[in-house]
């Protein structure tokens, strides 16, 4: 590896394209991920901790476990050695957000350079604290520079080049264009903006939404009920986001709306595939099990409900879904109390 220099006008900053990188997680993202920049990188590290994911990733440069029509190119190697990810200028955080804190602990713990550039791609907040991602990171790794992605990045069309865009979120505008050449690609386009509050909220609360419209369709309901639910959501994230910090455009960027979108209207996305099982009537533990992979949304209501009664802002929607998933109310009727509150303006 060609490690990047040190920029003389802010020596945390590497004033070279990154020449090789880390990516932690080897399940859906992390290996969409290692396609996408393993193209422009001369190395790419996947980090997992199933052993049986990683050895088949480097026998046949596939994955078939979270994503099997991904091809991954001869520089993207798997690791199970957390180690390892350490050398490198630029490290990728494809875990989980339940995993985001321990995992940014132990990086921590195995001398992580003050240099290295930790990227956050995780879609949640964290249970109890409601913090983002880039707060844990900051926590956890306090002099590390900090950045976020998000956008409408179905692992599976990422994986077969299929043309979308993101957001890279970060307050240093020259790293923030760094990142942004990396994850630029013929069928890639990257944006650049510094409210990583509103990227991260986006992306989270967005997960809640996607259940609610798998349930839509699972319920049988059409395509109005589905464009009436994915428009008073994004009315829902917009005020829950912006009093919880974010930017008000950035919700209709494509971390918030375009993601959004993404995730309630397609088949590839687990939260509108748990969502679907739950409106036909599956139990949540049946629904998240057949899945096989996680599906942020699931865990997310419950952290998002709780950050929205702590904000003290009115939430619906996902004070719907939270009794649907977690206080055993029939898809149904939590649809029925729904449509018959109280009427009001539609711009309140
Ligand atoms: N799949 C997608 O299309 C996209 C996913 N994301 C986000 O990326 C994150 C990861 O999601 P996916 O890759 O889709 O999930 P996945 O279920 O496909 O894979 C999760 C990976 O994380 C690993 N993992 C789970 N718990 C862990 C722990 N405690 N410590 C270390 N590793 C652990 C698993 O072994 C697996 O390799 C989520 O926050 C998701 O919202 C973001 C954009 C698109
Ligand atoms: O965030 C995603 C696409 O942008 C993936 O959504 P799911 O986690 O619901 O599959």
């Amino acid at each position: 590896m060609a490690p990047s220099t040190a920029s003389p006008g802010n020596p945390k900053m590497p004033d070279l394209m990154f020449s090789s990188a880390a990516i932690l997680g080897t399940g859906s993202f992390g290996t969409a991920l290692a396609h996408l920049i393993g193209q422009k990188l001369h190395e790419v590290v996947l980090v997992g901790r199933d052993a049986a994911v990683v050895e088949a990733i480097n026998q046949t440069h596939h994955n078939p476990r979270y994503l099997a029509g991904a091809s991954l190119p001869p520089s993207v190697v798997a690791t199970t050695e957390l180690q390892d990810a350490v050398r490198h200028p630029l490290i990728v955080f494809g875990v989980p957000t339940s995993a985001t804190r321990q995992v940014a602990h132990s990086l921590a713990q195995h001398g992580l350079p003050e240099t290295t550039v930790l990227l956050s791609c995780a879609k949640g907040i964290e249970r109890g604290t409601g913090d983002r991602m880039s707060v844990i990171l900051r926590e956890e790794c306090p002099a590390n520079p900090i950045a976020v992605l998000s956008g409408p990045n179905h692992a599976e069309e990422i994986s077969q080049d299929l043309a979308t865009c993101a957001v890279i979120g970060c307050r240093d505008e020259q790293l923030a264009t760094l990142l942004q050449q990396l994850f630029t690609a013929p069928h890639f386009r990257s944006y650049t903006s510094d409210d990583l509050a509103g990227i991260e909220l986006g992306g989270a609360i967005k997960n809640v939404y996607a259940i609610a419209a798998g349930i839509t369709l699972g319920l049988g309901l059409g395509d109005n009920a589905i464009a009436a639910l994915v428009t008073r959501a994004l009315a829902e994230m917009t005020r829950l986001g912006t009093h919880l910090g974010g930017r008000i455009e950035t919700f209709a960027g494509l971390s918030g709306v375009g993601d959004l979108i993404a995730t309630c209207f397609s088949e590839h996305s687990r939260n509108h595939r748990v969502g679907k099982a739950l409106g036909e009537g599956q139990s949540l533990d049946d629904a998240v099990n057949s899945l096989g992979m996680v599906a942020e949304g699931v865990p997310n209501t419950l952290s998002i409900y709780e950050a929205a009664r702590t904000a003290g802002v009115r939430t619906p929607i996902i004070d719907a879904v939270h009794a649907i998933l977690y206080k055993d109310m029939p898809a149904a009727k939590a649809l029925s109390e729904l449509l018959n509150r109280d009427p009001r303006p539609e711009t309140d």
